[in-house]
């Protein structure tokens, strides 16, 4: 698990990004940060892996603080996605896979191996293990991202906005493979988002954030759903609007995430029979 300890990070200049913060991740579960603009969402996740270092507080990996570990050791043991793919241009595919495998001593020929098994993971056509960046989509350079950051085998994989820069289609694509990942791979997933359907169809743990990293509300989607915690909150998640008006209805055990038109947005993946609300 993931703990932050009354976290506060402020910037050379005075902004402090994100104040006191406290919360645990669980391991083998997806935490979103959810928040606009500026509420501190990348500093919170760029703390875990020593991008950036608090200037208080700790943050604790199964019980070890990061201030301890060896920054490039650090980042080398956790998975990073971006939203800009990151992905280096003269570079193959397959190569840009393998890019932390190598620095890491894997042998050459294991690391394309493992690289190739990684596009089937992800998604992608193993057709295209050797063209460079720019000649696949924004999609599928996106999936490269991700077979990336899976890469080293990670317990953790840091994921900011990874589909932010997508077409709405693509990007629900995206976020169904992501769901298939979580249920197949297991990992302790941080995802930084502001649209507020792709924190509740992603998250098992959803952290709405206020500007300066404030928790507004933790807990389950169905939870945030059924009980904003006050206003700011209802208005994040459209409660008061009727526009999204997200709602949870259950329907043979499962809990469903229903869109305003009663369309199905997605399962969320942590439900028990019986918790789901009621459309509203
Ligand atoms: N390196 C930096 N130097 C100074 N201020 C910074 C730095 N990085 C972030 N900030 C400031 O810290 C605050 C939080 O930034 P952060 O990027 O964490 O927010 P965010 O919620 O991820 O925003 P966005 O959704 O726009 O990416 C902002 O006011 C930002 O301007």
């Amino acid at each position: 698990m993931i703990e932050f300890r009354h976290v506060t990070k402020r910037f050379p200049g005075g902004t402090v990004a994100v104040e006191d913060f406290s919360l645990v991740l669980p391991s083998r579960k997806t935490t979103v940060f959810a928040g606009s603009s500026g509420s501190g969402k990348t500093t919170l996740l760029r703390m875990i892996n020593r991008m950036v270092d608090p200037t208080e507080g700790s943050i604790e990996i199964d019980g070890v603080d990061v201030a301890t570990v060896d920054p490039v050791k650090l980042r080398r043991s956790i998975g990073y996605v971006m939203q800009s793919s990151g992905l280096l241009p003269h570079r193959t595919v397959v190569d840009n896979v393998a890019t932390v495998p190598l620095l890491r001593r894997v042998p050459r020929r294991q690391a394309r191996t493992d690289a190739l098994a990684l596009l089937d993971t992800v998604g992608l056509d193993r057709a295209l293990a050797d063209r460079y960046p720019s000649q696949l989509s924004g999609g599928q350079q996106q999936r490269v991202g991700v077979a990336r950051g899976l890469a080293v085998d990670p317990n953790i994989l840091l994921m900011d906005e990874p589909f932010g820069a997508v077409d709405p289609i693509v990007r629900s694509e995206l976020q169904q493979e992501l769901l298939r990942l979580k249920r197949e791979l297991h990992k302790t997933i941080v995802f930084v988002t502001h649209d507020v359907e792709e924190a509740f169809l992603l998250g098992d743990q959803v952290v709405i954030l206020r500007e300066g990293g404030r928790v507004a509300q933790v807990g389950s989607p169905a939870e945030i759903l059924a009980r904003p915690a006050d206003d700011f909150v209802a208005r994040f998640v459209g409660a008061d609007r009727g526009r999204r008006a997200l709602h949870v209805v259950t329907q043979d055990g499962a809990e469903l995430l229903m869109d305003s038109e009663g369309r199905v947005a997605g399962v969320l993946g942590h439900g028990k029979p019986g918790t789901g609300e009621q459309p509203r």
